[in-house]
């Protein structure tokens, strides 16, 4: 899957700044001694005792679910930095515009997280809420599901991962509809039986399922607020596992407790985690799951090489796999 081929042994010293390796923000265990056969690792706190010595010769920093935070002082603190490889397909916590008034290149992992990231929009147990009450004694006759199959899913953004929900719905029998900033090529179309819609709104108001899978960018803050709940079918479901942002949560919360729409399901929120007295936390037809679309043992051991990957193109002059563009 990867573009070519990780070269063993090219130590760029120290290579990689790595902010914390393990906890809830750092690298895998498992990762560092992979990472270790490309780079010399140092830890945030390692370069900040060692600044003097360090910051002239690193030259590349790796960015593993949001840390270490790329801000100006550190920036100004490695002027020999060429590349931020991010672990991750989103770049919303990056500041692009920031990064690349100082030379340096950003590189992201769209390949590494598709299909984990795909999976989990579908087959989340909604009857595990029941299942798990305090108060289930029998079989819950009085919640019913409703059947994907030959249902309409509405997925707004095509991207990679877009596409791999598609190709799954495909074999759902689901009747597909889209809506993308950018027309997918006929044939991709084809290949999974999906529609373009213009309109954003012709594809709120047809699909049962709406599936958010666009990037976090000023256009696409909000995307879903009151406005476009109320166009949503009140049988449908939406389900995001993009990025919280999206959606007004406020207005979500509101259309969720008035039955503007059915259900939702969130693998994603604003803050992660949310606290724990929040109303999403509370309500019936919500299923959360903490932002684990990539939290699988292959995706998050292809995000690791698809960065290092990355990382070495960009030291070597080699053509860059994923670059991300400050336009
Ligand atoms: O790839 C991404 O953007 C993620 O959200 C990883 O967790």
């Amino acid at each position: 899957r990867l573009h070519c081929n990780l070269r063993s042994g090219t130590k760029n010293l120290p290579g990689v700044l790595i902010s914390e390796i393990g906890g809830a923000f750092g690298v895998l265990e498992s990762h560092v001694e992979f990472l270790k056969k490309h780079f010399t690792l140092i830890t945030m706190k390692e370069f900040q005792e060692n600044q003097k010595e360090l910051s002239e010769k690193i030259k590349s920093v790796f960015v593993f679910e949001r840390q270490p935070i790329i801000d100006r002082e550190l920036l100004e603190s490695l002027p020999n930095l060429k590349v931020v490889g991010n672990s991750g397909v989103g770049v919303n916590h990056l500041d692009l515009k920031l990064i690349s008034s100082f030379g340096v290149k950003v590189t992201n992992t769209p390949h590494a997280v598709s299909d984990s990231t795909a999976d989990i929009g579908h087959g989340i147990n909604a009857g595990h809420f029941i299942a798990t009450s305090p108060d289930t004694t029998h079989f819950a006759v009085d919640w019913l599901g409703v059947e994907v199959t030959r249902a309409t899913l509405g997925i707004i953004g095509m991207g990679s991962i877009g596409y791999q929900v598609a190709k799954r719905a495909k074999a759902f029998h689901m009747n597909i509809l889209y809506h993308n900033r950018n027309r997918r090529k006929e044939e991709e179309e084809k290949e999974v039986g999906a529609t373009y819609c213009k309109n954003m709104e012709d594809l709120l108001q047809q699909s049962d399922f709406v599936m958010l899978v666009v990037n976090l960018t000023p256009e696409t803050q909000k995307l879903i607020g009151k406005r476009q709940l109320e166009l949503m079918k009140p049988t449908a479901t939406l389900i995001n596992i993009c990025r919280g942002a999206v959606v007004d949560q406020d207005a979500l919360v509101d259309a969720l407790q008035k039955g503007t729409i059915r259900a939702a399901a969130l693998d994603v929120t604003y803050p992660e985690p949310l606290p724990r007295d929040h109303l999403l936390l509370k309500l019936k037809n919500v299923i959360i799951t903490p932002h684990i679309g990539t939290a699988t043992v292959q995706a998050l051991r292809m995000m690791t090489e698809e960065a290092i990957e990355n990382i070495l193109a960009v030291l070597n002059d080699l053509p860059i796999p994923s670059e991300v563009i400050h336009k």
